[in-house]
């Protein structure tokens, strides 16, 4: 059976009470903390640093971290996020002067690296690179900001994706992000995602645990096609 991973993105927690909610979406079934890093310069919008990360681990949060760059450049701040506790760091191979290097240098770190696709970068970046990957997540949204609506395109570029994960024999997460809900999850999955970023969806709903519970129902669903 696939194991899917639900990663609640906490763009859209509280975030005077983040410690706290970033707990509930977990013990209401969330696997992986996706946490979205925007500088207003790569994308427009200003969120969260390595501060903030060490406060999650400092408040007891001992989940993994996916940690998503939306920042140009991106080598400074990695050994930053690696001190600070993450567990996957992710970034846009267009925001990196030398992809290989960055790569190179979330590992050396220890920690497990990936490539983000925004919906119009082609996937040729993955070329020469799959042996260092542990992820590839693919925007579903224009990347900036929470609560927009999937883009359908996506789905082809998901399969095109998981044929070449699958062909290369390496074992590599494959993560969406943007407009992840109940009725597309599955639809998602069976495009060939195995992770699964949602914000909105999670906490935009009174009751994280209904939500969770829902779209893993979903993917209950789908669980036959991947064998
Ligand atoms: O990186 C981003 C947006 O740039 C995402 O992680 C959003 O946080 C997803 O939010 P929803 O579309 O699920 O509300």
């Amino acid at each position: 059976m696939k194991q899917f991973l639900l990663a609640p993105s906490i763009l859209a927690a509280d975030f005077a009470r983040l410690g706290e909610d970033t707990a509930k979406a977990l013990a209401a079934g969330g696997d992986v903390v996706h946490f979205d890093v925007m500088d207003n310069h790569y994308v427009p919008n200003l969120t969260m640093g390595p501060m903030v990360l060490k406060a999650l681990r400092d408040y007891g949060i001992t989940a993994p971290i996916d940690v998503h760059l939306m920042v140009k450049p991106v080598d400074a701040l990695i050994p930053e996020f690696a001190k600070a506790g993450a567990t996957f760091i992710t970034f846009h191979p267009e925001a990196s002067e030398h992809v290989d290097r960055t790569l190179q240098l979330i590992k050396e770190h220890g920690c497990k690296a990936g490539l983000v696709f925004n919906p119009a970068t082609p996937l040729d970046y993955l070329d020469y690179v799959m042996d260092k990957l542990d992820i590839i997540l693919l925007m579903s949204v224009n990347p900036g900001f929470g609560g927009q609506s999937f883009i359908p395109g996506t789905l082809d570029k998901l399969r095109q994706a998981r044929r070449l994960i699958d062909e290369s024999g390496y074992n590599i997460r494959l993560e969406v992000d943007g407009g992840v809900k109940i009725d597309n999850i599955g639809q998602i999955a069976a495009a060939g995602a195995d992770m699964f970023v949602a914000g909105s969806a999670i906490f935009g709903h009174p009751d994280y645990k209904k939500v969770i519970d829902e779209m893993r129902g979903e993917l209950e669903k789908v669980n036959g096609s991947f064998h």
